[in-house]
């Protein structure tokens, strides 16, 4: 049976208020790097063959499993097998770092109107890209567009080459920069993990949350959990992710997680070791 040990004191607190009270603990994850093993090609990325299992163990013993992704709700939901899953009946999907909802219940797909400012840049980023190194791809996500570099030759030198026109082409546009792992994402302003998990912690009445990210995308949600242990007591076990491709991990999440596992192989491990202890 794998062990699960926190590296922190209030990440100990975290996993004993889960284990004491999983009534009211809530279950958050991250999609690509987390669930699903990073790959080059974005289409190409699937959840972990362990991931819905392990899931539906944990579910049920929980008040809630959420997962918090950049990705649009509904690929999320393809790429990792979620609909009509048994045991993830009551799972729910944040997708667009929030805006969009899903709800394994109803099977529902909630979104805002799509931002002016996304459909002006996807005329203008043909233009903008047409001299960028190649290998250099663009990602249609619908809602936001993301310009990804991990095919380049050089990915962090063509990533470091477009930040400062993608950012100005942003702003033109009213949109918001999103850095990740080898990609440079425009998406509309407003809202972001922390945002979203705040609410949906909120929504559930939450006593407890075990949240487990891997990018830039997931400070956010960080920053969030931290200021409600500190504003509003809640227990929390925050979880880094580290790649397993070869990259550093992402060091502003690892030095502030109260545990890190490898990749999402570790984090199925981790889901099924919680399991047990929940007795499921
Ligand atoms: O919030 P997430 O679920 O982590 O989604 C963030 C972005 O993930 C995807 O890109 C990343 O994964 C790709 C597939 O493994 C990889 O090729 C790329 O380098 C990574 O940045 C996705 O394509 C983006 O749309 C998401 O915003």
């Amino acid at each position: 049976m794998t062990l699960i040990e926190p590296t922190s004191p209030a990440g100990e607190a975290g996993l004993s208020a889960i284990r004491k009270n999983p009534a009211r603990a809530v279950a958050a994850f991250d999609f690509d790097g987390t669930l699903a093993p990073i790959v080059a090609d974005p289409e190409q990325a699937r959840a972990h063959p362990g991931v819905v299992p392990a899931l539906a163990r944990l579910a049920p013993r929980l008040a809630a499993v959420v997962v918090v992704t950049g990705r649009p709700a509904a690929t999320a939901v393809e790429y990792a097998g979620f609909a009509g899953a048994p045991g993830l009946e009551h799972l729910t999907v944040l997708g667009h770092y929030g805006l969009e909802r899903w709800d394994a219940a109803t099977g529902e797909l909630g979104a805002p109107a799509e931002h002016p400012g996304v459909a002006a840049l996807r005329a203008e980023l043909p233009g903008l890209l047409a001299t960028a190194p190649q290998g250099v791809w663009l990602e249609d996500k619908g809602r936001a567009l993301a310009v990804h570099t991990r095919r380049a030759a050089e990915p962090d030198v063509a990533l470091a080459a477009l930040d400062a026109p993608l950012r100005a082409a942003a702003a033109r546009h009213g949109l918001a920069v999103e850095p990740g792992r080898m990609v440079l994402e425009l998406r509309p302003p407003g809202m972001d993990k922390g945002v979203a998990l705040t609410a949906f912690l909120r929504e559930r009445d939450a006593g407890s949350v075990l949240f487990a990210g891997d990018d830039l995308g997931d400070l956010a949600a960080y920053d969030a959990v931290d200021a409600l242990r500190a504003s509003a007591g809640l227990d929390a076990l925050l979880v880094c992710s580290a790649p397993t491709t070869g990259e550093p991990p992402v060091r502003a999440l690892a030095d502030r997680a109260d545990l890190i596992v490898p990749g999402p192989e570790g984090v199925v491990a981790l889901i099924n070791a919680l399991a047990d202890a929940l007795g499921a």
